[in-house]
C-alpha cells in the first residue's frame, strides 16, 4: 500500500493497555481520519496477536500499517513497512526482508543531512522531531522548525513531524513543511475520535 502524501499519522500508545483497547482506539482514530498507523510498543505482550489484528483493522479501512523497529515482525504480520531510527537496523536490510515496495520510514531528529542520505538510500519518508516536549518519548532530542523550512525546499518525499503535537500547535508545523503529523498522546490521551477530526481539520487550513 502506498504511503499517504499528507494527514494525520497515528502511533500506538499500548502501555498498560489491552490488545482489545488499543483496537477499538484505532479503530476510532481511522474513523476521525488517520491516513496512516504504526504499531509502536515498547513492552510487547503478544505482538503478533495485536499486529495482526492491527494490520487487517488498517487494511479493512485501507490505510497502511508500519511497525516500528522490527522488520522481522513487519515481516511475519504482512505489514506495509517498518519505521526505522538511528539505533534500529538499515533501510538495506529492510527492503531486502521487506521488498523494495515497502514502506520505509527513518526518523532524522533534527538532521537534514542524515534526510538528505536516507533519502538517497531509497527511504519513503522522513520524519523529524521531537518539536514539542512529549510525555511519550520525555528524553527525545528537540528539533527546530526551521529543520522542516530547510527540509521542504531540499526534499521530494513526504516529510512528517513528530513530538508533543496538539490539535492547537500542528497548524505551525504544517505551515513550517510537514506534509504529515505523527502523534500519540495529543490523541489517545484524550477524546480521540474527536481529536483525530481536529487535527484531521488542520489539513484543509494549511497554507497552499
Ligand atoms: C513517525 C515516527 N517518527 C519518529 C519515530 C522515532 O523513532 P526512533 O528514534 O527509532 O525511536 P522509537 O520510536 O523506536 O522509540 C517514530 N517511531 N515514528
Ligand atoms: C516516538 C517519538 N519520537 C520522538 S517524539 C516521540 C513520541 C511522540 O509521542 P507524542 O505525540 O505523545 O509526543
Ligand atoms: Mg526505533
Amino acid at each position: 500500500m502506498k504511503f499517504p502524501e499528507r494527514g494525520l499519522y497515528a502511533i500506538t500508545q499500548t502501555d498498560n493497555k489491552s490488545a482489545e483497547t488499543v483496537i477499538d482506539e484505532v479503530g476510532a482514530a481511522i474513523k476521525g481520519g488517520a491516513v496512516a498507523v504504526q504499531y509502536r510498543d515498547k513492552n510487547p505482550q503478544d505482538q503478533h496477536f495485536l499486529g495482526g489484528e492491527l494490520v487487517r483493522l488498517c487494511h479493512q479501512y485501507g490505510v497502511p500499517l508500519i511497525i516500528n523497529d522490527d522488520i522481522e515482525l513487519a515481516a511475519t504480520l504482512g505489514a506495509d513497512g517498518v519505521h526505522l531510527g538511528k539505533d534500529d537496523s538499515d533501510i538495506i536490510q529492510a527492503k531486502n526482508r521487506l521488498g523494495s515496495d515497502a514502506i520505509i520510514g527513518v526518523s532524522c531528529y533534527n538532521s537534514i543531512d542524515r534526510a538528505l542520505n536516507l533519502q538517497n538510500q531509497g527511504a519513503t519518508y522522513v520524519a523529524f522531531g521531537r518539536f514539542f516536549s512529549s510525555s511519550s518519548k520525555p528524553l527525545a532530542a528537540p528539533a527546530d522548525i526551521e529543520t522542516l523550512q530547510h527540509a521542504k525546499h531540499l526534499l521530494h518525499i513526504p516529510i512528517v513531524a513528530i513530538g508533543g503535537i496538539l490539535p492547537e500547535n500542528g497548524l505551525h508545523l504544517l505551515n513550517a513543511g510537514a506534509d504529515l503529523l505523527a502523534v500519540i498522546g495529543g490523541l489517545f490521551d484524550t477524546q480521540l475520535q474527536q481529536s483525530a477530526a481536529n487535527y484531521h481539520a488542520l489539513f484543509h487550513h494549511k497554507s497552499p
